[in-house]
């Protein structure tokens, strides 16, 4: 399973800010010589020779190590002054302010929508106040120009924005194909997978859970696949609501792991109970049917460097032997529960 591809628009925007921090170093390095040696023009070229130094800094930190967040925004930031500042210095026929054109698209495609629309209207600002402040404008006096740029600007904006929004929409809805069990909407194997390599940063007091319902094949043989189905999707809802500050996960048929960080043996332990009690005393109503089920519970503490599969291993061990205790158990390591309960017949 490929947890990376989940976080496929971050690895993107990563290799965009390396290759856009390489392009423009070298933009911004022939900038500084010909400022510095053959325009004269030492104000912009010193900038311009800053800039290079951070682009090819932010180039060579992305190829060895994660960028941070607020890198990218830095990065747009940084070319939005020298961009504008550059406007304002220059004269207009160097042509300087053509670069804000190119502004919007990057926007949007390193830091994405709402960042991207901010700062494209920060922009339209900024050089509206330059080009007003202006005392020349020529050879940009002429009224037709000046509305062909601002539309021009405007078209570009539009457009990223646009495929942006877009682009995000189908992102989303791809990781949630990708992540999501589609009945009962609790995360699949690869939602759990990348729960435990990525998201859960500290593991230390972590505890899992495997809950397996009991006699689940006569709910189906009794009533029919689609009322298990309901039933599968009530029992999700159940445990995604006992289970508040942790995660569930479905990993088979009638079988859902659950994950409680941050926890204590004695608190997870509680938290079983309280799910196998909550799961007893529940009367599922599916049209006129009433249906009670049970189920069985496995739990085991995270031993430190584990993997995923050692961790489910651990834990499946005391779900068999919850099932063997007689079902409608809690079974922990050293811990054993069980209670006697009418089951589905
Ligand atoms: N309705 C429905 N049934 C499912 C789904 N996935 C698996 N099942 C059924 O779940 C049942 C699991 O049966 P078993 O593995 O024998 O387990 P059980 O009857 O719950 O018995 P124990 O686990 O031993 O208590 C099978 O009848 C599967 O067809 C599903 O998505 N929907």
């Amino acid at each position: 399973m490929d947890i990376a591809a989940i976080d496929s628009v971050k690895v993107l925007r990563e290799n965009l800010l390396k290759w856009v921090c390489f392009c423009f170093g070298i933009l911004a390095s022939i900038f500084t010589y010909f400022n510095l040696f053959v325009n004269d023009f030492y104000p912009l070229g010193v900038l311009e020779g800053i800039f290079a130094v951070y682009c090819f800094y932010t180039f060579h930190y992305a190829r060895t190590r994660k960028i941070h967040t607020w890198q990218p925004l830095v990065l747009c930031l940084c070319i939005t002054l020298l961009v504008t500042l550059g406007t304002y210095l220059a004269a207009m026929k160097n042509g300087l302010f053509v670069w804000s054109f190119t502004l919007p698209v990057l926007y949007y495609l390193l830091l994405g929508c709402k960042h991207g629309f901010y700062l494209s209207l920060l922009l339209a600002c900024v050089q509206t106040s330059v080009f007003i402040s202006k005392p020349s404008l020529a050879p940009f006096s002429d009224l037709n120009l000046s509305l062909n740029m601002s539309f021009s600007y405007v078209g570009i904006w539009v457009i990223a924005h646009i495929f942006e929004a877009s682009r995000a929409q189908f992102a989303q809805r791809l990781e949630n194909l990708a992540l999501y069990d589609p009945l009962t909407k609790t995360g699949n194997r690869l939602a759990m997978n990348h729960y435990f390599e990525v998201e859960l940063e500290n593991k230390t007091n972590l505890f899992t859970m495997l809950l397996d319902l009991d006699y689940f094949k006569k709910v189906n043989d009794q009533f029919g696949h689609d009322v298990g189905d309901q039933v599968l999707v009530k029992v999700a809802s159940i445990l995604k609501e006992v289970v508040n500050k942790g995660r569930v996960f479905r990993v088979g048929g009638e079988e859902f792991a659950l994950f409680i960080p941050n926890s204590s043996q004695q608190e997870s332990y509680q938290l079983a109970e309280k799910i196998r009690v909550t799961l007893q005393d529940c009367v599922i109503n599916v049209g006129d049917r009433e249906i009670r089920l049970t189920a069985s519970i496995g739990l085991a503490a995270y031993r430190n460097n584990d993997t995923l599969k050692q961790q489910l291993k651990a834990t499946d061990k005391q779900l068999y032997q919850a099932k063997k205790g007689g079902r409608n158990n809690v079974s922990a390591e050293q811990i054993h529960y069980s209670t006697n309960l009418e089951q589905v017949s």
